[in-house]
């Protein structure tokens, strides 16, 4: 599995229909939640004072990510920043793992 942290903007258009607009907050919820329960969006955190959220994803790969970030209903109102994470070699919870010692 690769795990990647996604930063996503919204910016709905003010003048988006409010029913369309809290269908699509409600299905980008409920598709959060489901994923979520599968183990693949590991992580959502509000960016303090923004309409931006900070997520970890544990997917198999680059497509499934993409696959999923395109589903997302709210996808054509965000800006979407996708950084891969790779291994710290100063985390402890690796060395702990590892049986070695980090200095
Ligand atoms: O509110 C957001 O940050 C946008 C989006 C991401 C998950 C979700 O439920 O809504």
């Amino acid at each position: 599995m690769m795990l990647y942290a996604v930063r996503m903007d919204v910016a709905i258009p003010h003048d988006l229909d409010p029913g369309h607009r809290q269908e699509l907050i409600s299905a980008e919820k409920a598709l959060c939640h489901e994923l979520q329960r599968a183990g693949e969006w590991v992580h959502i955190w509000r960016v303090a004072g923004a309409y931006s959220n900070i997520s970890i994803f544990d997917v198999a790969d680059n497509e499934r990510l993409h696959e999923i970030l395109w589903s997302l209903p709210l996808f054509p109102y965000m800006r979407v920043q996708v950084d891969p994470l790779a291994t710290h070699p100063s985390d402890l919870a690796v060395a702990d793992a590892a049986g070695t010692d980090p200095k």
